[in-house]
Order: structure tokens, then sequence, then C-alpha cells
């Protein structure tokens, strides 16, 4: 297997709240592959959107407690300065987000948006050239009238377009590194399937990797090639997604895709029996213990780490799912 592109270790985050200091992420070990699209799943509240904001650095103040490592091409982002991370925004990481008005200044049009974002990463790039470059970069991402739409305002375009715009904001920086957090979610059904064929299509020319994070396993099991599941703050399964999906080995991801299965598209979601973790308990044990049907002693007393569980795969479990019934 290739080396990895990005390499997360033991990254913590804390949030002080009235209740106590948080335990956001509680020391997650991660592998991001090049050229590949890794999906991260869980529940509400598992840590998901908290693990792409590290990823950027783009934290809110009253998270505190950011420790650990996350590492590109041997540089360390967590032991960047806040100028030479904000240089890494703009020319090797990229953000989507699932509601692209947080992300496009309403004040300016989206020609502006876009030469911004190309000028700043090719600093020799005229003014035309950009334009040029932009109106390209709309039409790759499906926009039709693309020399038109550069004149539009963020709040002139219906909520696929302004998805697209902000893909193609995103793709402009030509990152090693594009974190998705939640794309489709905003969107209706129709509109979501085009901007998941807009992302399969768009791994063809992308080199880099692609961090996808959905509430929803079938849109990952058709996009993704690997897959981590996160639960109150820690990963607790990798591996390749066909085979994690096929045949789960941490119980918790077994019944992520049971809930999955017996929500009809019509009816009310399912969910799994029990609460989430409280973020402010400390862990001291299996933190899924609680809610697993396999739950045994050793669970409720000590943590257990991420184990190999056949190639590439891993899960943070000491009861795992056998294989064969998997
Ligand atoms: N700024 C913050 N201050 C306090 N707690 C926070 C903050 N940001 C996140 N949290 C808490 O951290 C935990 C993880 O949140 P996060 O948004 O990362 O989860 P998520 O898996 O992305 O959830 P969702 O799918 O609902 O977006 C939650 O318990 C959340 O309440």
């Amino acid at each position: 297997m290739s080396e990895a592109l990005v390499t997360v270790r033991g990254l913590t985050l804390r949030a002080s709240t009235e209740r106590g200091e948080a335990h956001i992420l509680r020391g997650l070990d991660l592998d991001i592959m090049p050229g590949r699209i890794l999906g991260v799943v869980g529940e509400s509240g598992s840590g998901k959107s908290s693990l792409a904001a590290c990823l950027l650095r783009l934290l809110p103040d009253n998270l505190t407690g950011l420790a650990g490592t996350i590492e590109i091409d041997g540089t360390n982002l967590l032991a960047l300065s806040e100028r030479e991370m904000d240089a890494w925004r703009g020319t090797r990481l990229a953000m989507i987000f699932q509601d692209p008005m947080t992300a496009l200044n309403p004040l300016f049009t989206v020609g502006t948006l876009l030469t911004d974002v190309l000028r700043r990463r090719h600093p020799g790039l005229s003014r035309r050239d950009a334009l040029d470059r932009a109106e390209a970069l709309l039409r790759s991402v499906g926009i039709a009238d693309a020399r038109r739409r550069l004149a539009a305002y963020p709040h002139e375009l219906s909520g696929g377009m302004r998805q697209r715009v902000m893909i193609a904001m995103a793709l402009s920086v030509e990152p090693s590194l594009l974190v998705a957090d939640e794309p489709t979610t905003a969107l209706d059904a129709t509109i979501e399937a085009q901007i998941v064929d807009l992302f399969d299509r768009l791994r063809q020319d992308f080199s880099g990797s692609i961090v996808f994070i959905s509430h929803h396993l079938g849109l990952v099991a058709e996009l993704c090639d690997d897959l981590c599941v996160m639960y109150g703050g820690t990963i607790v399964e990798t591996g390749p997604v066909a085979r994690v999906l096929a045949a789960p080995r941490h119980p918790y991801t077994r019944a992520l895709i049971d809930c999955e299965i017996e929500t009809d598209d019509d009816g009310p979601l399912k969910s799994i029996p029990g609460d989430v973790p409280d973020p402010v308990a400390p862990m001291r044990a299996c933190i899924f213990a609680p809610r697993c049907p396999r739950v045994g002693e050793e669970c409720r007393t000590a943590v257990p780490a991420l184990m190999a569980m056949g190639p590439g795969r891993t899960a943070a479990c000491f009861r795992p799912v056998p294989e064969a019934v998997a």
C-alpha cells in the first residue's frame, strides 16, 4: 500500500463548556491516502466536523487542548504559525462546507471570488487569464453559461449552483487535501445525486486526497474508497469501504448499517438504542460499551486501541463481530 498523504497521530481536541471540559476528539490516529476518497461517518456529535476543522485548523475560540500531530509531506500543521497556516489553506488545503453561504462572501461576484483564489494560488496570473480560468472551472463543475455566471452574486444562484461554485473555488486552490463536510446535506435528492456525480468525475483529474464527511452510508459506499467510522470523539473502525460495509468488525459499525437498512426511504430515521456518550465524561472503558450488544467484562474496564483486523483494516474492539457472521 502506498504512503499516506496525511498522517494524524494522537489528535486531541477539548472545549470549555458550562458543564466543564468537553472531550471532542479523544486521541485520533488516521492515515489519509493520496488519490483516494476517505468517507468519515458516525452519528451526530461523534466528532466528524471537528476532525474536518482540525485538518484545516479552522476552530472556534472556545476550543482548547488541540494536541497531537497532523503531518503532510513532513510538515506538522499543528506546529505552524497562523500566518503559515493561512498560506497552506490558500495553496495545499481546501474545504467545502455544508452551507455554501458560510464560505461565499455575499458582497462579491462569483468571478471576483474565484479570481481572488486563483491569483493567490498563482501570483503572476493576469486578471484576464484568471477570468478565463474561472470560467473553465465553472464549466468543469457543470455550470452552463459560465461566462455570464461570473457576474452573479452568490444569493442570485440556486443552492445546488452555489455548492458547485464552492467546489470550483476549492478546486481552484489545486489542493493536496480537500475536505468536504456534508456537502450535499442541504440539497434535495436530485441535486445531491448530481453533486455526488460531480465528485465522482472530479476524482479522475484530482491527484490529492478527499475527505468526505457524511451521515449517509449509502452515499459513502457509492463514492468513497476508504472508510473511517467515528463514535464519541474516537475512531472505532477503518478500512476499504466495500469490505467494511460488507463485513463490519466493530459492533457500532454493524449498528449504523442496520439503522440505514431498516430506515425506509419515506419513513422516520431509525436510530441506535441508547444515548450517545457525554463529551464531558472521561473515557475509562470502551466508549460504546453502554450500547453494545456484544459487551463483555473487559469492555467495561479498559479502553480498546485500534487493532489490526485483516489487511488494511482496524477496529477498536475487544469483542469484534466474528468474520464469518459479520
Ligand atoms: N465549539 C464547540 N464548543 C463546545 N462543544 C462543541 C463545539 N464544537 C463541537 N462541540 C461538541 O463536540 C462534539 C462533536 O461535534 P461535531 O460537530 O464535531 O460532531 P459531528 O459528528 O460533526 O456532528 P454532526 O453530524 O451533527 O455535524 C459534540 O458533542 C458537539 O456538541
